[in-house]
């Protein structure tokens, strides 16, 4: 049975009913299945099998402790972004030792406190960054595993935000120019070149990119033996799509089956970065039916839900499925554009979606646990949505909705007059 299911007519995460957490809950509130979380990480792990190789799930993903700890529990390692990140993996669990750290803009202090607990690998993003990483080890006292993130200029094909493996985007280093920053690396105090890193995008449902990708720096892994530098790691980055639609996705034992293949008898140790795909369809977000407002041109479904709570659509006209809870409605089958509260024209889930819908139904986002709740706002003055997740027949509050008075708690009015 698929994780999220209708039974008796409810859909259900696993063994509980949807419909029961949004009474016990409350909504706008998002949902995260375990066994889906744990089943995805496992779609790598097992791929791998005995290949040398670290799954780092991308943080940004979904970095709600209890989403990390689950992931910790089966081992993983984490691809951080940030001091921020760094410090939920540890408090969920994660070993330092499995942690890459990637990003254009590490600042010295965040370079510090990584090289402190003792992070596996930073993914050098440019050439002044590899100069402020060693200064920062020496003055540690500290060594610096570093591999450089190479952008490969091969196309992801897919939406030009989440492109990032472009020569016009800001990611990574030229691979043309990657030889000498290696050689400038390897000249440096307090480093220790340990591979090469790449990532091309998001949401790529085509294995070819990838290969595209993994020739060129196969390429430049010759160029460097040749200069002397040897590595030891690949790292591929994450990027794996998933289906929200009708894409059809390559599954990650494929994509790893094809990696394997091309990199041979070299067995360097693979790295992978997957977000999406482990998190995108362990999750969804319960939002309430408030008004339907019926127009002779246009149905509006106004829900509890907004562009706050899940910023896709907004922002990439992303399409995500909504399902209402309860299969059956004797409501009539509309066509509706289901709109959130907030003052934007662009504040929408859904348009032009067929739904039988009355005031009070609860809807369910699809392929909402990636890219979700991290990116939410406060904007209007709105609290971020409870998060909780199912582990079979039990379901734990993994996030209080945040209360109105924690939203201008850290704010203070002038003295007075
Ligand atoms: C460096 C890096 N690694 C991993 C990821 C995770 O990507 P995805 O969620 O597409 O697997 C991203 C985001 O695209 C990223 O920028
Ligand atoms: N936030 C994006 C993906 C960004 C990937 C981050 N490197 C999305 O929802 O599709």
């Amino acid at each position: 049975m698929s994780i999220f299911s209708y039974q008796n007519g409810v859909l259900h995460a696993e063994q509980v009913s949807l419909a029961a957490l949004a009474e016990h809950y409350g909504t706008p509130l998002y949902v995260y299945s375990r066994a889906a979380l744990e089943q995805h990480f496992r779609a790598y792990t097992d791929a791998l099998g005995d290949w040398p190789h670290l799954v780092c799930y991308a943080v940004k993903a979904n970095s709600n402790i209890a989403v990390l700890n689950v992931l910790a529990r089966q081992g993983a390692g984490f691809d951080i972004v940030s001091l921020g990140e760094l410090e939920r993996v540890l408090a969920a669990g994660g070993e330092p030792h499995k942690i890459v750290f990637s990003g254009v803009g590490k600042q010295a202090a965040e370079m510090a406190r990584a090289l402190d607990v003792g992070v596996y690998c930073f993914n050098v993003e440019s050439e002044a960054e590899l100069e402020r990483l060693s200064s920062v080890a020496v003055q540690l006292g500290k060594t610096a595993h570093i591999s450089l993130r190479v952008n490969p200029d091969v196309d992801a094909q897919t939406h030009p935000y989440i492109s990032t493996g472009l020569k016009e985007n800001k990611f990574g280093i030229d691979i043309n120019d990657a030889p000498r920053v290696y050689a400038k690396a390897a000249s440096l105090p307090g480093l220790v070149i340990k591979g090469v890193d790449c990532h091309i995008g998001s949401q790529l449902t085509e294995i070819r990119p990838f290969l595209d990708a993994l020739e060129r720096v196969l390429a430049l892994v010759d160029n460097l033996a040749a200069q002397g530098i040897s590595i030891e790691h690949l790292d591929l980055g994450g990027g794996l799509g998933v289906q929200y639609r009708d894409e059809q996705p390559a599954s990650a034992g494929d994509y790893i089956a094809a990696v394997k293949a091309r990199v041979g008898e070299r067995r360097f140790k693979l790295i992978f970065e997957p977000g999406r795909s482990i998190a995108a369809n362990a999750g969804v977000f319960l939002t309430r039916v408030e008004y339907l407002k019926l127009n002779e041109h246009k149905n509006f479904a106004i829900i509890d839900g907004a562009m706050n709570d899940l910023i896709r659509p907004a922002l990439y006209s992303a399409w995500q499925d909504i399902r209402p809870l309860q299969q059956h409605s004797d409501a009539p089958r509309r066509s509706y554009d289901l709109v959130g509260p907030v003052c934007e024209t662009g504040d929408f889930l859904g348009k032009n979606r067929e739904l039988a819908l009355a005031e009070g139904d609860v809807l369910a986002v699809m392929s909402a646990g990636a890219y979700g709740f991290v990116m939410a706002s406060n904007y209007n003055t709105r609290g971020r949505a409870a998060e909780v997740m199912v582990d079979g027949a039990q379901h734990h509050l993994v996030r209080e909705r945040e209360s109105i008075a924690s939203l201008f708690a850290n704010e203070t009015l002038l003295p007075s007059d």
